[in-house]
């Protein structure tokens, strides 16, 4: 496959599955501590990358979950937040300014933090009580990510007698770094084709639900928008009928991010829609991995991770059809703001 090393992704995927005993022991320690609430605080594709988990614990669990922005969680004053407050927290680099000051204020306030993060000796990891780390680049950070919170939420929502069939789950976890291999292999000539055709497509409207609210929501901002400089709209299905619609006309792209859960008729109804009214729509489908051995009941809660592997995918063949590397950045991180 096109800019794709084997090696690094199964040694970055199997480093997160690797952490699963680490993970089990963190939850059994917070557990007994009984917390009342969750939340989950980033920045950018970091706290999109919650999204999915937030709308996985509210449809499976009673905990309550907030996935929070985090530099609008600093000043907010939650009033949902307390010292019984369990706070998981996401930086890659473990260095972003917003996410390190959530952390900070909420080691002050007497909550508990665990820190997802690639490196030991940073901020974020030097902040939180417990640090999960997996060394990943911008390239598979989304699945060792994935994977992480795969394992934590749901063994948190275990704990707290809400998943009884964790155990089974977090086998079929285990043998997601080859599966998911094999769906970037499947998914690669579509994805060459989808960059081929819309590399100068100047604006996508993409459109989630439920689980991939949150892939459609970053892969607007996080990738067409900060990587290619493409212009975006991510919308709800639901809500797509509530305004978004009316922009549509017979030129203009729509990319859907079908997944498994209980919203996809929410987004067969945008497809029957769309299907009438553009002639550039492109859904790509979670359900057209086989996921060899993946039992039927867990795989909605796989939507989101084979969502962002395939993307991925979409994402290396738009680098290179519109000479745009995925790394330049007119601003980001380059000027003060
Ligand atoms: O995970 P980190 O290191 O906090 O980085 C967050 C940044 O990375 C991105 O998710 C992708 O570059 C941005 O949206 C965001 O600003």
């Amino acid at each position: 496959m096109l800019n794709f090393n084997q090696e690094k992704y199964l040694q970055v995927t199997r480093g997160a599955v690797a952490l699963r005993s680490e993970i089990e022991e963190i939850v059994e320690k917070v557990s007994q501590q009984e917390y009342k609430n969750i939340f989950l605080l980033g920045s950018g594709g970091a706290v999109a990358t919650f999204y999915p988990f937030e709308y996985m614990i509210k449809s499976t669990s009673s905990i309550p979950v907030y996935a929070e922005i985090a530099a609008e969680f600093v000043v907010m004053n939650n009033q949902q937040f307390n010292e019984k407050s369990l706070v998981i927290l996401s930086s890659l680099s473990g260095t972003t300014e917003e996410t390190v000051a959530a952390a900070k204020y909420c080691k002050e306030k007497g909550a508990t933090t665990i820190g997802i993060t690639g490196e030991y000796h940073k901020p974020l990891a030097d902040t939180v009580d417990y640090p999960i780390v997996n060394y990943a680049e911008n390239d598979f950070a989304g699945d060792s990510n994935q994977l992480i919170l795969s394992f934590l939420i749901f063994n948190l929502m275990h704990k707290k007698g809400d998943f009884p069939k964790y155990e089974a789950f977090a086998e079929q976890l285990e043998a997601l770094p080859e599966l998911l291999l094999g769906v970037k292999e499947e998914a690669d000539s579509k994805a060459c084709e989808f960059a081929e055709t819309y590399k100068d497509e100047p604006y996508h409207i993409l459109v989630g639900a439920g689980n991939t609210m949150g892939r459609a929501y970053s892969y607007a901002m996080c990738v067409l928008e900060e990587m290619q400089w493409i212009k975006t709209k991510s919308i709800h299905a639901a809500e797509f009928f509530h305004g978004t619609l009316e922009i549509v006309e017979e030129d203009t792209s729509m990319i859907l991010l079908k997944g498994e859960d209980e919203t996809r008729p929410l987004m067969e109804r945008v497809e029957r829609f769309a299907e009438k009214y553009t002639k550039k729509l492109t859904v790509f489908d979670t359900q057209d991995y086989e996921l060899k051995g993946i039992v039927p009941e867990f795989r909605k809660y796989l939507s989101p991770i084979v969502t962002s592997t395939v993307l991925q995918r979409v994402s290396v063949h738009l680098e290179e059809k519109r000479n745009h590397s995925l790394e330049t950045r007119r601003y980001y991180r380059k000027v003060a703001y």
